[in-house]
């Protein structure tokens, strides 16, 4: 699905991830670690072609990112699902309408067949008709995560999806992340959670992707 071959990747100055190899194969969940600051979002960043790599070959369901047009993009975008760190909602539109947005993106008419059952999943059913800075953090990022599979993508990339909630919310979110991986979607959460991998490693084999010094290593059973 996603492939690093030795990609190198800086903002200017030195590179932030050097010599990154890495294959997210189909079906697979994988949690990336690291100190704050380590690359993490940069690195996510880079598997749905947001950033392209300064050096080496990001290659993005068989085709190498560097060479992708823009409806090759929107068609990678389609396939690949992102919870972002800060949500990223339109305040002025409702949560169902937040969650359907990446449809009416794309031409569609979200209808109820396709939001009820994402937003009942997801357990916002009293809150469809809310506005985003009405949400509590949990609320906030199950609508995010309606959001990231409303186009029903492969792939699930998730930023510190439990950066701001309880650890109740937390395992409720992870069991919702674990629930599509069980579907056969691909998965990768960013977290320094080392409580939710544990957890997490109890009900789904996970791998775990560590940045340390500009460099992704493959941690060991010893989290
Ligand atoms: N657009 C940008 N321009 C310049 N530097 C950036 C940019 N985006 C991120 N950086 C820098 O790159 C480094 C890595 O940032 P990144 O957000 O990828 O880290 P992270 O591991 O996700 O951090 P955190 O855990 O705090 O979210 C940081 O030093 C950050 O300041």
């Amino acid at each position: 699905m996603i492939e690093f071959d030795e990609v190198s990747y800086g903002y200017g100055g030195g590179p932030l991830l050097a010599d990154v190899s890495l294959r997210l194969a189909a079906g697979s969940f994988h949690f990336l670690t690291g100190p704050s600051g380590a690359g993490k979002t940069t690195l996510l960043k880079l598997c749905y072609g947001e950033l392209i790599a300064s050096q080496g070959r990001v290659g993005l369901f068989g085709e190498d990112a560097r060479s992708l047009g823009r409806d090759d993009i929107a068609m990678v975008r389609r396939r690949i699902g992102v919870v972002h760190q800060d949500c990223q909602f339109l305040d002025h539109l409702t949560v169902a309408e937040n969650i359907g947005l990446p449809l009416t993106v794309s031409g569609r008419t979200a209808t109820e067949e396709d939001l009820g059952e994402l937003i009942h999943w997801v357990g916002l059913d009293g809150q469809r008709q809310s506005r985003p800075p009405e949400l509590s953090g949990g609320e906030r990022q199950r609508a995010a995560l309606a959001r990231a599979v409303v186009m029903s993508p492969d792939v699930i990339l998730a930023d510190e999806p439990t950066g701001n909630v309880d650890w109740d919310m937390s395992l409720r979110l992870l069991k919702l992340l674990v629930e599509l991986n069980r579907m056969g979607k691909t998965v990768m959460i960013a977290t320094h959670d080392l409580n939710l991998i544990r957890t997490a490693k109890q009900q789904v084999q996970a791998r775990v992707l560590r940045i340390a010094s500009h460099r992704v290593q493959l941690a060991g059973a010893d989290l």
